[in-house]
C-alpha cells in the first residue's frame, strides 16, 4: 500500500520535560496537541525524576489523542484511525527518550500502523516552514538544550552555527537558579527585563557560531555584587538576543535566503521575536515565528514532520528504531522535500529570491558605471564602490534591533579591529585590502577593492581547490602570528586569478589559545558546507593548506571542536 498523500499522524514527544501526544491531519491542517509538564521541585530537570514523568503521563496524554483521533475519524471502525505513529528519536535525555520509544513502538504495533523516527530539531524547524509556507528558510532554534542555525542544501539540514557551550534556554535557566527563581526561568527573566536597564556584558559571537558561558558567569557575578536583578534580567536578553539575531543575519547574508523562521521555547520570548523581526525588516526578508505551542517542545511539531516523512515513505522498521540522545539535525537525510512536496513553488520561490538578491547584492566589479548599483549588503554594512576611485567605502549602519548603547560599541570596536587587522595581517604576508582611511566614530572604512569575487561564487570552479588551500594558508600565518580572523566565511574572501584575500576582520582578536586557532577553521569549515555543492574535497584542502604553514596541533583541536556532542 502506498502511503496516503493527505496523512493522518499520531505523533509522541518526550525528549526532556514535555510528556507529549498530538494528531495531525495534513488534509484539513488541524493539529490536536495534548501535553503533561514535568515541573521539577527544586533545580533543573533531573533525567531520571523526568524519566518517571514521561512513565507516568504518556499514557493518559495517548489515550486523549486517541480519543481524538476517533472522533475525528470517518473512516470504517475496522481501521485504525490514523495512518502512522511518529516519535521523536532524539536529542534528548536518553531515559526519557528510551520511555517514549517503547511507548511509541508498542502503538504502532496495536494500531497495525508503521513507525516514523523524527529528529526533534528538525521538527522544531519543519513547524516553522510548515505554518509558515516558507521555502528554504535559513531556520534559528532557540531551545532549551540547543541553539543552533539550520539551513537546507543538498539533501540535508547543515548547521551553520551553533552554541559552542550550553543551549539557550539552559543558560537563562542556570542564571535563574543562581538567583533561586524556580525552573523554567526564561518567562521569568522576560518579566524582570521589563523594568530594567542596560548594563554592559560579554558579547561573544565567532561568524555563526556563538558561546554563553562567559555571559552567564558575568551575570552571576553581577547578581553577587548586588547590581540590581532586573538590570541584569534586561541585559541578558538585550545581550544574548542580540547575538542570537546577529548570527541569523549573517546566516542569512551568508546562504542569500530572505526567509527566517524561528524554533524552540526561547521562541517565546517577545524581545527576541521582536528583535528578529526588526532585523528581517531592516534587510527587507521576511520573518515567521509558529504560535507559541508551537515553540515550546510539543508533539504537534512531531506529528506534523511525521505525517512528510510518512509521505515519502520514510518509516522505520522496528529493530532500526533505537533513540539516539546526541541525534544531530545533520544527520538526517531529509526525504520529504523536493520531488513531490510542492516542486512548482519551489522553482517560482527560489526564482523570486534570486531576483531579489540580484536587486539588493549587485556583483561588485570595477568600473561598472551607475554608482547606485555599486553597493553590496553584507550582514554588518554596506559597502559601496566608488568606480572613479577604485576604492570601497564600507560603512557599519546602526541596528535597530540591537540597544543603542551595545550597538554602538560593537560597530566601534569591530572597525577599529578590523583596521588594525587588516594591515596586521598584510604584514604576516596576507593578502587584504590596502586602508585608505579610518572613522570608528562613523564605523566606516575606506579600502582597496580587491578581487574579481567572493569566493562564495568561485567555489565550484577549477581554481575553486586552489583558493581554499590558500585560505588555509593565509589563517595558518595569522595564527602563528598570535591573531584570529573570526569570522572567516567564503563571503568574507575575495578571488581574482592571482591572489586570494582576506576581507572583514572586525571580528578578529589576539589569542595564544589552540582553541582559537581550531575555532576559525571551524567557523569557515562550516561555511563551506553551508555554501558549497561538494563541499568534502574543499574542507580536505583547506587542512591541506593549513599544514602547509600552521600547527599540526591546531588541526588535531580542529577534530575534537567537531566531535564534541553539544547536548548539554
Ligand atoms: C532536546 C529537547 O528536549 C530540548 N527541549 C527544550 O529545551 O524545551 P523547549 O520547550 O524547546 O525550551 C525550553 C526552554 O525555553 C525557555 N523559555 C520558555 N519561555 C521562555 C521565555 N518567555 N523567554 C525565554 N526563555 C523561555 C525555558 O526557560 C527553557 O529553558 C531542546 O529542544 O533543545
Ligand atoms: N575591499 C573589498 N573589495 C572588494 N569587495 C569587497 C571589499 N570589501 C567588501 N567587499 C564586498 O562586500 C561584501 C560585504 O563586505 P564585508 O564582508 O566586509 O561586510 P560585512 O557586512 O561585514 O559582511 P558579513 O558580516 O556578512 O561577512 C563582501 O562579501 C564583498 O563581496
Ligand atoms: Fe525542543
Amino acid at each position: 500500500m502506498s502511503p496516503s498523500s493527505a496523512p493522518r499522524v499520531l505523533g509522541i514527544e518526550g525528549t526532556a520535560w514535555a510528556a507529549s501526544a498530538a494528531v495531525f491531519d495534513a488534509e484539513t491542517d488541524d493539529v490536536f496537541i495534548e501535553t503533561d509538564a514535568y515541573e521539577p521541585e527544586s533545580g533543573g530537570i533531573h533525567p531520571r525524576e523526568s524519566a518517571e514523568h514521561m512513565h507516568d503521563a504518556i499514557p493518559a496524554v495517548v489515550e486523549r489523542a486517541l480519543d481524538h483521533a476517533h472522533e475525528t475519524f470517518d473512516g470504517p471502525d475496522s481501521e485504525p484511525p490514523v495512518d502512522a505513529v511518529a516519535f521523536s528519536r532524539g536529542p534528548g535525555l536518553g531515559p526519557c527518550l528510551r520511555t517514549v520509544g517503547t511507548a511509541a513502538r508498542a502503538l504502532s504495533q496495536s494500531l497495525g500502523v508503521p513507525l516514523v523516527g523524527v529528529n526533534h530539531m528538525v521538527a522544531h524547524l519543519e513547524i516553522g516552514r510548515h505554518t509558515a509556507d516558507f521555502d528554504s528558510p535559513v531556520c534559528l532554534n532557540a531551545s532549551g538544550a540547543n541553539a543552533h542555525l539550520l539551513a537546507y542544501r543538498n539533501g540535508r539540514y547543515r548547521v551553520l552555527g551553533e552554541t559552542m557551550d550550553t543551549g539557550v534556554g539552559n543558560a537563562i535557566d542556570k542564571f535563574t537558579r543562581h538567583v533561586g527563581w524556580s525552573h523554567p526561568g526564561g518567562p521569568k527573566v522576560e518579566q524582570a527585563a521589563k523594568d530594567g536597564e542596560f548594563i554592559d556584558l560579554p558579547y561573544v559571537v565567532k561568524g555563526m557560531d556563538f558561546s554563553f558561558s562567559g555571559i552567564m558567569s558575568a551575570a552571576k557575578q553581577r547578581y553577587d555584587d548586588d547590581v540590581a536583578v532586573a538590570d541584569i534580567c534586561y541585559s541578558l536578553q538585550e545581550t544574548i538576543f542580540a547575538m542570537l539575531t546577529e548570527v541569523s543575519e549573517r546566516a542569512l547574508s551568508l546562504t542569500g535566503s530572505d526567509e527566517l523562521v524561528l524554533g524552540g521555547g526561547v521562541g517565546q520570548n517577545a524581545r527576541l521575536r521582536e528583535m528578529l523581526a526588526a532585523m528581517c525588516d531592516q534587510r527587507g526578508a521576511d520573518f515567521h515565528a509558529p504560535e507559541p505551542r508551537f515553540l515550546r517542545d510539543n508533539a504537534g511539531m512531531i506529528a506534523v514532520l511525521g505525517a512528510k516523512m510518512y509521505a515519502a515513505d520514510d518509516t522505520l522498521a522496528l529493530e532500526d528504531s533505537r533513540v539516539d540522545p546526541n541525534f544531530r539535525p545533520d544527520q538526517v537525510p531529509v526525504t520529504w522535500r523536493g520531488g513531490s512536496e510542492r516542486s512548482e513553488d519551489l522553482e517560482t520561490a527560489s526564482g523570486d529570491a534570486k531576483t531579489r538578491e540580484q536587486r539588493e547584492e549587485p556583483e561588485l566589479a570595477p568600473g561598472r558605471g551607475a554608482s547606485r548599483d555599486d553597493q553590496v549588503r553584507g550582514a554588518e554594512a554596506l559597502v559601496d564602490l566608488d568606480p572613479a576611485t577604485g576604492r570601497v567605502r564600507k560603512r557599519r549602519k546602526p541596528k535597530t534591533y540591537r540597544h543603542p548603547t551595545l550597538d554602538d560599541r560593537l560597530r566601534r570596536e569591530r572597525t577599529t579591529l578590523e583596521a588594525r587587522l587588516t594591515n596586521l595581517a598584510r604584514r604576516e604576508g596576507v593578502p587584504t585590502p590596502v586602508l585608505s582611511d579610518v572613522d570608528p566614530r562613523e564605523a566606516r572604512l575606506e579600502l582597496e577593492f580587491v578581487g574579481a569575487a567572493d569566493l562564495r561564487d568561485e567555489l565550484g570552479s577549477d581554481r575553486g581547490v586552489a583558493y581554499v588551500r590558500d585560505v588555509g594558508r593565509h589563517l595558518a600565518r595569522l595564527h602563528e602570528a598570535g591573531f584570529v580572523h573570526g569570522d572567516p566565511t567564503t563571503r568574507n574572501v575575495r578571488v581574482n586569478a592571482d591572489r586570494t584575500y582576506l576581507i572583514d576582520f572586525g571580528l578578529g582578536y589576539h589569542t595564544d589559545h589552540i582553541e582559537d586557532y581550531a575555532m576559525d577553521l571551524h567557523v569557515f569549515d562550516q561555511s563551506l558546507v553551508g555554501t558549497a555543492d561538494d563541499p568534502e574535497p574543499l574542507r580536505d584542502a583547506v587542512r591541506e593548506g593549513y599544514r602547509d604553514v600552521g600547527d599540526e596541533r591546531v588541526l588535531e583541536r580542529l577534530r575534537d571542536v567537531e566531535g564534541r556532542g553539544r547536548y548539554t
